[in-house]
């Protein structure tokens, strides 16, 4: 038993300790989400979810550190972040946040290769290295035919997955995604969180994103974390739905959650 915990830890990629995330200002402080615990194993694909609002984005941000933590702890490989240079933490974790790329001028071989600026030096010259880097990230994505089109010419899809690519050619251990799938159907969501899922696996990356697809996170990720405002859940999806976890997240005059289907149902 002992030796499996040490295993275990051995494998603890991101580690979140009483987390609180939120925002503050010099008169007062804004709590958003609290006592927020988990630990991300290497290779794994984890989602959050929770309701519009309850500070998903926020989470990430600060996991991210884009913007600061309230207090608790977030290590990587177990160092606290803090003590981490900036160069240094730009090549443990990538983040991915929902805005659009800032010019969609720029080709998609030319946004892939932004990835590798942790490591070019200032005037940016791509090395062999990173050359191969940036070919590895178009073939793990499969965006070959894509690469030389200006980013206008693309489509919501195909912009997320060349911000998937960004994020792999600058070959963090953790990556993390706001929302990768939205704006896409069925078919692209599930196609997208198959890809995450294939690459966590396969390149032994810890991979977490939000998500509003409850439902396809469910079937194809790893790990899940509910995010509430005092009260987090954090497991694989067969333990949070054997404990009904789910069933508190929506008003239940509205919508159920049935753990047979694992789906949600209008009621
Ligand atoms: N820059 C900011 N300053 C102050 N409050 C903010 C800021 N950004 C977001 N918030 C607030 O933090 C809370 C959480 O927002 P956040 O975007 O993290 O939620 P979310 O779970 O990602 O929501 P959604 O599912 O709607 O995308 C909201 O009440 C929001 O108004």
């Amino acid at each position: 038993m002992v030796k499996n915990i040490k295993k275990e830890q051995q494998h603890i990629a991101l580690q979140v300790t009483n987390l609180s995330v939120g925002y503050s200002s010099k008169k007062q402080q804004n709590v958003i989400s609290k006592d927020i615990n988990f630990a991300l194993q290497k290779g794994e694909l984890t989602a959050i979810v929770g309701v519009n609002g309850i500070g998903k984005s926020t989470l990430l941000r600060t996991l991210g550190n884009v913007q600061p933590k309230l207090s608790g702890t977030i290590s990587i490989d177990a160092i606290e972040i803090n003590d981490y240079k900036p160069g240094q933490l730009a090549a443990k974790i990538s983040v991915v946040l929902t805005e659009k790329i800032a010019s969609k001028n720029l080709t998609v071989l030319e946004v892939i290769a932004l990835g590798r600026q942790p490591y070019t030096n200032w005037i940016g010259t791509l090395t062999t290295t990173d050359k191969d880097k940036i070919t590895e990230a178009i073939s793990l994505v499969q965006i070959e035919e894509l690469q030389h089109k200006k980013c206008y010419e693309l489509s919501d899809g195909q912009l997320q997955k060349v911000m998937i690519a960004r994020a792999l050619a600058q070959d963090t251990s953790i990556i993390l995604l706001d929302e990768p799938t939205s704006h896409l159907d069925l078919y692209h969501k599930a196609t997208i969180l198959k890809l995450l899922k294939n690459i966590a696996h396969k390149t032994q990356k810890t991979i977490l994103f939000t998500t509003h697809e409850i439902e396809v996170a469910l079937q194809l990720c790893d790990k899940i974390l509910i995010l509430d405002k005092n009260e987090s859940h954090f497991g694989t999806p067969q333990n949070l739905i054997a404990t009904n976890k789910f069933d508190a997240l929506f008003p239940k005059d509205t919508i159920i959650f049935d753990a047979k289907s694992a789906s949600f149902k209008v009621v």
